[in-house]
């Protein structure tokens, strides 16, 4: 594809995704009491992620446990916000991993209607497309069986279904395949194509190096919250592979120690130290836009706090004086 003819899909400039650890009891407490959530230990599960991904380009999600590809991955699709930093997401998105979006008391019919509906379709487009996809999940009888009752591989087959029924610009696939049988996965394997041909954006999360490596244009390597590497499909999986192979030979204890120091840093996280990162390291392309997504951000994500702080004491201070109005 011709660099001029490049139309953004998805740009992200750093994104942040901030989780609350209530670990103690006390925590709990603590954050009854505290609406906007200060002071309690955090978790930065993505620090920073920027890229842009062009129409029709198919990227594979790739990185150990908990690096932060699913929560990028419902980032992208609208699940969830980012903490700071800016998305900009241009098309339709839908989002396929393990039973995500159905409901469990709801039959395979049911729940197709129901997520179909929520996609924006009507009941006489839903109508159109129910025996299309109900063939295309091959569930037999269990179709009218409540979901519950799915094993994990019967939902991703359904999920996958409705999904690519619903004929999105991008398509996020959240490790749905892993589960699924080698027919479904052929199968699904073809649609993918199909959509890849038409034209579509596809972010593929796996752990199947040798899937990604098959179907994707680009891959993204996610570390411990950083976008360690965005590159050729090839040169990304082999510096992984060379990477996990130095992982697996370290000592028990070295390993927990890397993987110990790697989450400290997640802890210790803020936005101000992006930013601070950003403006003083010489290979970053550090431009206006730049500069005013991380004040936002640093007010958004970071600044927040100070914002509370003073709502409390203010509120603290209301409270005292209409207490002593009262007593007097
Ligand atoms: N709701 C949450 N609250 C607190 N921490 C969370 C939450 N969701 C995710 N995390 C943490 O964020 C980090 C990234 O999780 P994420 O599920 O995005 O990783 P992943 O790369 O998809 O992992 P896997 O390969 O195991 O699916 C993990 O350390 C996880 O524990």
């Amino acid at each position: 594809m011709l660099a001029k003819e490049r139309v953004v899909k998805v740009r992200a400039r750093y994104v942040t995704k901030k989780y609350d650890l209530l670990v103690k009891k006390s925590d709990k407490v603590k954050a009854i009491f505290n609406p906007f959530k200060t002071g309690l230990p955090n978790f930065w599960s993505l620090k920073g992620i920027s890229f842009d991904v062009y129409a029709g380009e198919t990227i594979g999600l790739i990185g150990v446990n908990g690096s932060g590809k699913s929560t990028l991955s419902n980032i992208i699709s609208g699940i969830i916000p980012p903490t700071s930093g800016e998305l900009e997401v241009n098309g339709e998105t839908s989002i396929i991993a393990i039973g995500a979006g159905l409901r469990g008391q709801l039959t395979g019919r049911e729940n197709i209607r129901l997520k179909s509906l929520m996609m924006g379709m009507t009941n006489a487009q839903i109508d159109q497309q129910i025996t299309a996809i109900i063939n295309f999940a091959d569930l037999g009888d269990f179709i009218d069986q409540p979901v519950k009752s799915y094993s994990s591989g019967m939902k991703s087959r359904l999920g996958f279904a409705i999904a690519v029924h619903d004929n999105p610009d991008i398509l996020i696939i959240d490790e749905a395949l892993s589960v699924g049988d080698e027919t479904f996965y052929q199968k699904a394997l073809d649609k993918m194509m199909e959509f890849k041909q038409a034209g579509k954006t596809i972010f593929f999360v796996s752990h199947a190096l040798s899937q990604v490596e098959m179907f994707t244009d680009r891959v993204m390597w996610i570390q411990y919250g950083e976008l360690k590497e965005f590159g050729p499909t090839n040169e990304v999986l082999e510096h992984y592979r060379t990477w996990n192979k130095w992982f697996k030979k370290l000592g028990k204890k070295e390993k927990r120690e890397y993987q110990e120091e790697q989450k400290q840093k997640q802890k210790a996280f803020t936005v101000d130290m992006l930013r601070e990162n950003v403006l003083t390291d010489p290979q970053t392309k550090y431009s206006p836009t730049d500069a005013k997504v991380l004040t936002a951000s640093a007010l958004s994500g970071e600044k927040m706090p100070l914002l509370s702080k003073t709502l409390m004491i203010s509120l603290g201070i209301a409270w005292l004086v209409l207490a002593y109005i009262s007593l007097h």
